[in-house]
């Protein structure tokens, strides 16, 4: 069994105990209360490499990352770093967030915030609503194809973006196939968990001019960020380079500003 599978077994666990105290109905309407979602899709189409900045306290490749006791306050110094977006990981068991953490991090910036998961279920669609969420993954990975395309109608209909992740060209297929205006190619393979940069260089180039390209995983730095925009990336997401980093603020700007340079290529637009 690979990791992936591993974590949404725990995933479908905890799921069905919190489908067993709140009834979908009350997580719908929750989601039909909360504020409006807010285009993250205009947001990642504007000028520059953009940034997606996570708030990932551990992860099972590497264990303890950071300790964020103050989520809240880390994505206030990503925003001020300039992150176009917040990516919050949620899943409780491998990388030990919440959707407090959701609700922290949304009541203090006013960029999107990702809800960074691992989404097999309308039900969780909709409490990513009701906690605010702007954008959602949908991992291709772990969804069968009707499944894939159910839950981006249903991210769509509740004005949010999905975020669809592919790690192979056949996943890539999978996405465009079902709509996805947002693609991130993540360069960990979730079965190995094993970091291979090139493969955002393999995949981006077969995905349409008019997709949001965002290349996952593995930015250490600026020099990442650039290698990933002369590939095509649109946007880079990042959380161990960051958690890690003194200056959370600082290592965003920094990216920012490389993203912003007008030596950096972008081939999307
Ligand atoms: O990070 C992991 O070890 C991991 C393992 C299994 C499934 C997902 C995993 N990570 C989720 C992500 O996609 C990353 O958090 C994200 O792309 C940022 O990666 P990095 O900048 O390398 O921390």
């Amino acid at each position: 069994m690979s990791v992936l599978d591993e974590i949404v077994i725990g995933v479908r666990e905890d799921l069905a105990a919190r489908e067993a105290v709140t009834p979908l109905a009350e997580v719908k309407a929750a989601a039909r209360d909360a504020r409006p979602a807010l285009d993250a899709l205009a947001v990642l189409r504007a000028p520059g490499v953009g940034v997606i900045a996570e708030v990932k306290r551990r992860s099972p490749s590497k264990g303890e990352l950071a300790d964020i006791p103050d989520p809240a306050q880390l994505a206030q110094q990503y925003a001020a770093g300039g992150a176009r977006v917040i990516s919050v990981l949620t899943e409780r068991r491998r990388f030990g967030g919440s959707q407090t953490d959701l609700d922290a991090v949304r009541a203090v910036v006013d960029v999107p915030v990702l809800c960074k998961d691992f989404i097999v279920s309308s039900y969780q669609v909709h409490e990513a609503r009701a906690h605010g969420a702007d954008v959602v993954l949908l991992i291709v990975a772990a969804l069968e194809q009707n499944v894939l395309t159910g839950l981006l109608e249903r991210v769509e209909s509740l004005g949010m973006t999905a975020l669809v992740e592919v790690h192979t060209e056949a996943e890539a297929d999978r996405a465009m196939a079902a709509g996805a205006a947002v693609i991130g190619v993540n360069a960990r393979d979730l079965t190995t968990l094993e970091v291979d940069r090139s493969t955002f260089e393999r995949i981006a180039p077969g995905l349409p001019s008019e997709v949001v390209k965002v290349a996952e995983s593995g930015v250490r730095g600026p020099h990442d960020l650039i290698g990933y925009a002369a590939a095509g990336a649109d946007a880079v997401l990042v959380g161990e380079g960051l958690v890690t980093a003194g200056d959370a603020r600082q290592a965003v700007a920094d990216l920012v500003t490389a993203g912003a340079h007008p030596a950096t290529p972008r081939t999307c637009r």
